[in-house]
């Protein structure tokens, strides 16, 4: 039987004691309920919101047969008795401009990328294939050899059928799924809403850019790392600011804030330093379902309540609230939201460095860097540099190195699993 943890109450505990990163997630997985409520907003809205009901097609798509090139259409029987394959032109069909009539017996018909299908064609060959000539004032196709019937002919239906379920609730809306949507001619969908969610920056050491800072000062650089990749996840964000060192103060903003947001995001202040009084302020006006994991960086994350309102607490180093960011932030605003709590995917990759020593109990996530071996094969290295306050390594990295709690060294070329920062939309371009 698995021993049981306590629930950890202070950062002064062996890894081994510490919430390990799958527990997390159970806890977070387990906790977290939809917000009920919805909305129906146009497609040009809709773009990274998550669908809260499903949606058919409801028509073919496309909705009639027609060309896949510029060309010429003709019935493959009619061409194959030709036995020339000279063929007379007797129309000309443009997109959107549909032939009135049939096509008439043993003839082809001049015609472009998307135009309908006329009555009477079944076929289409490419205009580079073909050969045009004037006899006695009319024009003649030569069509080449070896077609097959229904070339170049885009059939009714083949990309969506009608009736055909198109996109799932639950879905966070790409930019191919609303044009899906779109090639259906449905103009709204039904949303979950947007959560509110709030974020907090806290430390007396803080200070917005653009004022000079104090001695000892530091510029709140997480609030633009996490508002960006919160916001990225279509929720509605409300800044609100730097809290100092006082638990009064602390403890005043977040149970203001819980009243009017689905959920707040903190960074700094998250350990148990005299100084750090989130983890108080939550155990004081709500409760706390998690704090102390046995990950590096990210170990004084927490996850509590206030209210109907979910906290998450990250902690001060940045390198630490983005991996905290990125595993656990984005999925619990995705599943909140209505979505997926989902999983990055892991690629396995050789390691072009390696680890002499690892403290085992902890997983550990490094900044990784793809790169190439002399064999051409991808590869990952290592930022040389392991601080966790350092966001030059989050900058030089495209994605996350992670070592699981059983491991206690890394021998260079052994695969290693990487999180791809391009996976949330983060990779440098
Ligand atoms: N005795 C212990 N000390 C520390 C522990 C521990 O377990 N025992 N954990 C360490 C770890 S791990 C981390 S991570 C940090 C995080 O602690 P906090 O969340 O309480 O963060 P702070 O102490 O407020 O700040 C840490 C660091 O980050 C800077 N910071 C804070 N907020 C911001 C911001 N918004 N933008 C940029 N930089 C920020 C802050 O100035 C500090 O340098 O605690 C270790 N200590
Ligand atoms: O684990 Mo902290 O989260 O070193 O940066």
């Amino acid at each position: 039987m698995a021993p049981t943890r306590r629930l950890l109450d202070d950062c002064f505990l062996h890894d081994r004691d510490r919430l390990r990163h799958a527990e997390a997630l159970a806890i977070l997985r387990e906790r977290i309920v939809p917000v009920a409520g919805q909305e129906s907003v146009a497609l040009g809205e809709a773009h990274a919101r998550i669908l809260a009901r499903s949606v058919a097609a409801s028509q073919n798509v496309p909705l009639a047969d027609n060309s896949a090139v510029d060309g010429y259409a003709f019935l493959h029987e009619r061409y194959l008795s030709a036995g020339d394959g000279l063929l007379p032109v007797s129309a000309r069909i443009a997109a959107g401009h549909p032939l009135e009539a049939p096509l008439a017996a043993g003839s082809a018909a001049r015609i472009f990328t998307g135009a309908l299908m006329p009555e009477g064609a079944d076929t289409v060959a490419m205009q580079e294939d073909c050969e045009v000539t004037e006899r006695d004032g009319r024009t003649f196709v030569h069509i080449p050899p070896g077609l097959k019937p229904g070339a170049n002919r885009r059939r009714a239906g083949e990309d969506l059928k009608a009736g055909e379920m198109l996109v799932a609730a639950g879905t966070r809306l790409r930019p191919q799924d609303i044009a899906a949507i779109a090639s259906t001619g449905a103009d709204r969908v039904e949303v979950f809403r947007k959560l509110r969610v709030a974020l907090v920056s806290s430390g007396d050491e803080l200070r917005r850019p653009g004022v000079p800072l104090p001695a000892g000062g530091v510029y709140d650089s997480n609030h633009f790392l996490l508002s960006g990749l919160v916001a990225a996840s279509g929720v509605e964000v409300s800044d609100l600011g730097i809290l100092p060192d006082r638990a009064e103060a602390v403890q005043a903003a977040l149970s203001a804030a819980a009243l009017t947001h689905d959920v707040i995001v903190t960074t700094g202040g998250a350990s148990r330093g005299e100084e750090d009084h989130f983890v108080s302020a939550i155990d004081e006006l709500g409760s706390r379902h998690m704090w102390q994991l046995a990950i590096k960086p990210g170990r004084p994350m927490n996850f509590g309540r206030i209210g109907d309102c979910v906290t998450l607490g990250l902690p001060g180093n940045p390198v630490a609230a983005m991996v905290c960011g990125l595993l656990y932030v984005l999925p619990v605003l995705s599943a909140l939201g209505g979505g997926a709590f989902f999983e990055p995917v892991r690629y396995q990759i050789p390691a072009a460095f390696s680890v002499p020593k690892k403290k085992p109990d902890r997983r550990e996530f490094y900044r990784g860097i793809l790169d190439r071996d002399a064999d051409g094969r991808t590869v990952v290295r290592k930022f040389a540099r392991d601080g966790s306050g350092l966001i030059t390594s989050l900058r030089e990295a495209d994605g996350l190195i992670e070592i699981p709690e059983e491991a206690t060294s890394i021998v260079e070329g052994q695969p290693v699993d990487f999180i791809s920062f391009g996976d949330y939309g983060l990779a440098a371009r």
